[in-house]
């Protein structure tokens, strides 16, 4: 038996859901009614909603009646999603005024090359305009021929001679004598015409002859010459050629776009254009965007942009473009079945692109964004170097070190940034900038090399500690953030300058097998408090896998650049977890795109950028103006200058000073205490350790923390300590090395 209230609880429900899946809708009640009144009646059709006869199974029964049905679809068209307010709020405006327009460095650029363009059209014509006056004097006397000939048949009325034969042929007497008469009239009317001209022009002949100076006969001369010269041209050889062929861009259009999306074997698409429909929806006309044209619709449900970026040479091969005039993208925000299309002019790779502002002239301030590439649409990107900590990932031989390398010199143009440039590949790619102005650099993977790193990694971990003090003791108003900022970088007194540090191929610091783990962490640390304490760190590796690049520091990282990659674990260590599947793969690119890569940083999602080409005698010069600002400012140190660094393992000995505090009668004591101790012993390095610090410091010379037990009012006490016999065994076993080395 069916209780009444069944009737109430699910017209109650419809209500709800109705009102819930509406967003606060109105919602027709008449129909909700109408429903309540069909479930309650056992006879009637317990389907209220016709719209949902097609679905298979949409009723819901979980108030235990089985006969009770739940709406799911909207009974009314009105009711299917937010009102005409929600959906203008949501509505997104194209913009005013294009974005090319508004764009000062881009409308700088293209007048630049409109500019470059008729520059280069006068130049080869007028280089060429001796030959072309010779031509056309030399064309001159069948110009005049041609002319004569032409006046006279023009005088002589030969264009109407067809029409008085044709009457002729036809004997049609009375139609002749009109043409003639008509003729006749006509020669006269041209005939006088041209005896006047005559006059004139020999006249006026006569008078520049007899009266007009030297330049004006000559000019007079000329000018009628190269007339006659014109006239007399032939129409296969021409005397004046293009001096710039321009490239015949196709237009895009929709039909291309369609045909092309049909190209690439995905089934919805496939079946929907069999079935005679686009299987592609345009929500915007095609337009110019840059150069190149831009479509942008919805794909078939089901289908995402990933799919088609999957495909791009397919697409390519439909749209009868090269690969590198093919960029697929997916719209951040919007459903993953948007595609935006834009096909470029010309290939991205060999495109002309212009020139890096910073090549010649300029200096930088890393806390402002420099321009560093250019997208797609040939518009600069830019990027900031300051508080962040960088990644750049790709297969070999794709430009990661040439990347690596311009980022490096952008911040050696900031003549406040120290510079510490590490090549582990060895093969010298970043001596210009290490040689000019590095103040640590080293090139090569061997033990000196490494031990050289090392000891800047310690030095630099003493340096963040001692900036992470600074910032914390300076007033609010001066430090308002707790971080760096480029006028505290200008007071030198604070120590507070950016610290650029640059690796490549940085897997051989966190794989090296003996101090991969202290490099691991101090790199680690760096990534995480360097950015506001103003240090960035920039590692390059051709292999990025948790090994190469740990995972503490490729989570950390906040801006990241990703050259081609063979797959999406690369990807996705690179570019952050889960960009593959949102359609950001590097793995797309082409071989032949150089440089060309994923920009993730700047707060915008992952852009197409390649990188301004700056070969090696090119970063000699720009390194080469960068020490000379250096050398003004008075910032150049270290390497550039040829100064050996201190070790930071000679200045302090970490287990020789644990023994200075750990005398022979203790032989196991708590960390706390030894840093206690040592924090007395020399505050300078070790104000601020803590236990962890202490282990990690350890870790390398192989020494482990173990369980001390003291008794404390009466009571053991437990915690991590050290057995001074694993100092003295490290110290002896350090030594015997050495002597044995
Ligand atoms: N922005 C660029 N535009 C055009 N070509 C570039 C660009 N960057 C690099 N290249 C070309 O790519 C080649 C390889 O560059 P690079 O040495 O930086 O590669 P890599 O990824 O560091 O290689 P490896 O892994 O062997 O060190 C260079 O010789 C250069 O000619």
């Amino acid at each position: 038996m069916k209780h009444p209230d069944d009737d109430n609880e699910l017209f109650n429900r419809l209500e709800a859901e109705m009102t819930a899946d509406s967003g606060g809708e109105v919602v027709d009640l008449d129909k909700a009614r109408s429903a309540r009144e069909q479930s309650a009646d056992p006879t009637a059709r317990p389907d209220a909603n016709p719209s949902a006869d097609s679905a298979p199974d949409r009723s819901g029964t979980e108030s235990g009646d089985p006969t009770a049905r739940v709406l799911v679809d909207q009974p009314t068209a009105k009711a299917a999603g937010p009102g005409y307010l929600g959906r203008l709020l949501a509505a997104k405006r194209r913009p005013v005024v294009p974005v090319w327009l508004k764009s000062l460095a881009e409308l700088r650029t293209a007048s630049a090359w409109v500019a470059r363009h008729y520059a280069h059209s006068v130049g080869y014509h007028a280089l060429r305009s001796p030959v072309y006056a010779a031509r056309l004097t030399f064309q001159a006397p069948s110009g005049a021929a041609k002319f004569v000939g032409a006046t006279m048949r023009w005088v002589a009325d030969r264009e109407g001679e067809p029409v008085r034969l044709a009457a002729v042929r036809r004997e049609d007497a009375a139609e002749y004598l009109k043409l003639s008469r008509q003729r006749d009239g006509r020669v006269r009317l041209r005939t006088l015409v041209a005896v006047l001209a005559m006059f004139i022009g020999l006249g006026s002949a006569l008078a520049i002859y007899v009266l007009a100076p030297d330049w004006l006969q000559a000019v007079s001369v000329g000018a009628v010459t190269m007339a006659l010269g014109y006239a007399g041209r032939k129409a296969d050889d021409p005397v004046i050629h293009k001096a710039v062929e321009l490239p015949k861009a196709v237009k895009l259009t929709s039909d291309i776009v369609l045909r092309a999306l049909g190209s690439l074997g995905i089934p919805a698409i496939n079946q929907a254009q069999g079935k005679g429909r686009d299987g592609f929806e345009f929500t915007a006309p095609i337009t110019r965007d840059g150069p190149g044209w831009r479509a942008e619709g919805n794909l078939p449900y089901g289908v995402t942009v990933t799919d088609v970026i999957e495909r791009r040479d397919r697409l390519a091969s439909g749209l009868r473009r090269p690969l590198g005039c093919v960029w697929p993208e997916a719209v951040p925000n919007e459903h993953t079945g948007h595609l935006v299309l834009w096909v470029g002019d010309q290939d991205m790779s060999t495109a002309k692109k212009p020139k890096w502002p910073l090549l010649t002239s300029g200096i930088v301030n890393l806390f402002k964004p420099v321009a560093y590439g250019t997208d797609q649409r040939g518009r600069w990107v830019e990027v900031t170097l300051m508080y962040i900590a960088g990644i750049i990932g790709a297969i070999p031989r794709m430009g990661k070190t040439f990347l690596l390398r311009l980022l490096l010199l952008i911040a050696a143009l900031d003549p406040r940034a120290e510079l510490h440039t590490y090549d582990m590949k060895g093969t010298g790619d970043l001596d210009p900038v290490g040689n000019a102005v590095s103040h640590r650099h080293a090139a090569g993977d061997d033990d000196d090399a490494i031990e050289y790193a090392l000891n800047d990694f310690r030095a630099l971990r003493e340096e963040l500690r001692r900036r992470t003090k600074v910032i914390r003791s300076l007033p609010r108003d001066i430090c308002p953030e707790s971080k760096v900022t480029s006028e505290l970088a200008d007071k030198r007194s604070l120590g507070l300058h950016p610290i650029v540090i640059g690796v490549d191929e940085c897997q051989v610091l966190f794989e090296h097998p003996k101090h991969k783990d202290e490099f691991e962490e101090i790199a680690t640390d760096l990534v995480k408090r360097g950015p506001a304490t103003g240090i960035v760190l920039l590692l390059a590796t051709q292999r990025p896998d948790a090994k190469a690049l740990p995972t503490g520091i490729s989570a950390n990282a906040s801006a990241r650049w990703c050259l081609k990659v063979m797959g999406q674990l690369e990807n996705d260590m690179v570019l952050g977890t889960s960009a593959y599947k949102r359609g950001v793969r590097a793995t797309m690119f082409a071989w032949g795109d150089k440089g060309i890569h994923y920009f993730v940083g700047e707060g915008s999602d992952a852009r197409i950028v390649g990188s301004a080409y700056v070969d090696g005698p090119a970063a000699d010069s720009v390194a080469a103006r960068a020490r000379k600002v250096r050398e003004t400012a008075g910032t150049l140190s270290g390497y550039a200058l040829g100064e050996e660094p201190e070790t930071v393992a000679s200045a302090y000995d970490l287990l020789a000073d644990i023994l200075a505090v750990v005398p022979a009668a203790e032989p196991k004591v708590w960390s706390e205490t030894i840093v206690s101790r040592l924090a007395e012993l020399r505050p300078e390095v070790y104000d601020g350790w803590d236990p962890d610090a202490l282990n990690a410091a350890l870790k390398p010379h192989g020494i482990a923390t173990i369980q001390v037990g003291r008794r404390v009012d009466g009571k053991v006490v437990n915690r991590r300590g050290i057995e001074r016999a694993h100092i003295t065994a490290a110290i002896s076993e350090r030594n015997g090395k050495r002597d044995a080395g």
